[in-house]
């Protein structure tokens, strides 16, 4: 079977400079929301994932890996890795656009296993912006910055309104200021 990946992305893109109030590398992002399955610290079985801000306007995530992200014994499941990916990338779009973004598309490319008690490092960058589409990958590697790639992953991310986040689901309206115009 053929790993060749199609080209990426898939359009014509721009390059964008990140938003002049991205955080600085080193900056340690808490959760964006307490109860995210992928980020939150009051979900008990969530994936806690811990991100910060890389170098290279990167964005870089852990997760670790418990019993209760199991699918196969002592392995990872597999829907709940690219859940990481997908919270890892969700969070390089907002973090570094600064806009509420959704993910229209996710494609995970599993290359290795990924025990229980190993912790995923992984490394999301933006590949560009074609109008409201937001093209950004990451990397996923065993139990340091440079381990072996477990996974990658590609994503389109849409830019939304922040009504999306009212009207289809509970995020209260007052949360929309000049200051707060992005993801809840
Ligand atoms: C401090 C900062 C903190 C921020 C931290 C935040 C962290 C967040 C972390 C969270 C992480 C977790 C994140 C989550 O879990 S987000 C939750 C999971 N995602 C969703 O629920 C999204 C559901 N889908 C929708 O709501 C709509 O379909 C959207 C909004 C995506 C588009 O509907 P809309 O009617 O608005 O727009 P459109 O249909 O004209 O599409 C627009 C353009 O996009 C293109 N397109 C769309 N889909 C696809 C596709 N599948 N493949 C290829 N292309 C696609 C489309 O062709 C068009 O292109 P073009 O015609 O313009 O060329």
């Amino acid at each position: 079977m053929s790993r060749v990946p199609p080209k990426w992305p898939p359009v014509e893109v721009e390059h964008p400079a990140p938003h002049p109030d991205a955080p600085e590398q080193g900056t340690k992002l808490g959760p964006h929301y307490a109860h995210c399955f992928g980020c939150g610290d009051e979900t008990e079985g969530g994936l806690h994932l811990q991100t910060e801000c890389g170098h290279d306007a990167t964005i870089i995530a852990q997760f670790h890996v418990t019993d209760a992200h199991q699918g196969a014994p002592g392995l990872a499941h597999g829907g709940l890795l690219a859940c990481a990916f997908d919270e890892a990338l969700g969070s390089t779009v907002g973090q570094l656009l600064r806009k509420p973004a959704v993910t229209g598309k996710l494609e995970t490319d599993f290359l290795r296993p990924v025990p229980v008690g190993s912790t995923l490092h992984i490394a999301g960058k933006l590949d560009g912006v074609a109008g409201r589409k937001v093209y950004a990958s990451a990397d996923g590697r065993l139990d340091a910055p440079d381990g072996p790639i477990a996974l990658r992953a590609r994503a389109l991310f849409v830019i939304v309104d922040f009504s999306h986040f009212t009207e289809h689901g509970t995020a209260d309206p007052r949360d929309v200021h000049p200051d707060r115009d992005i993801n809840p």
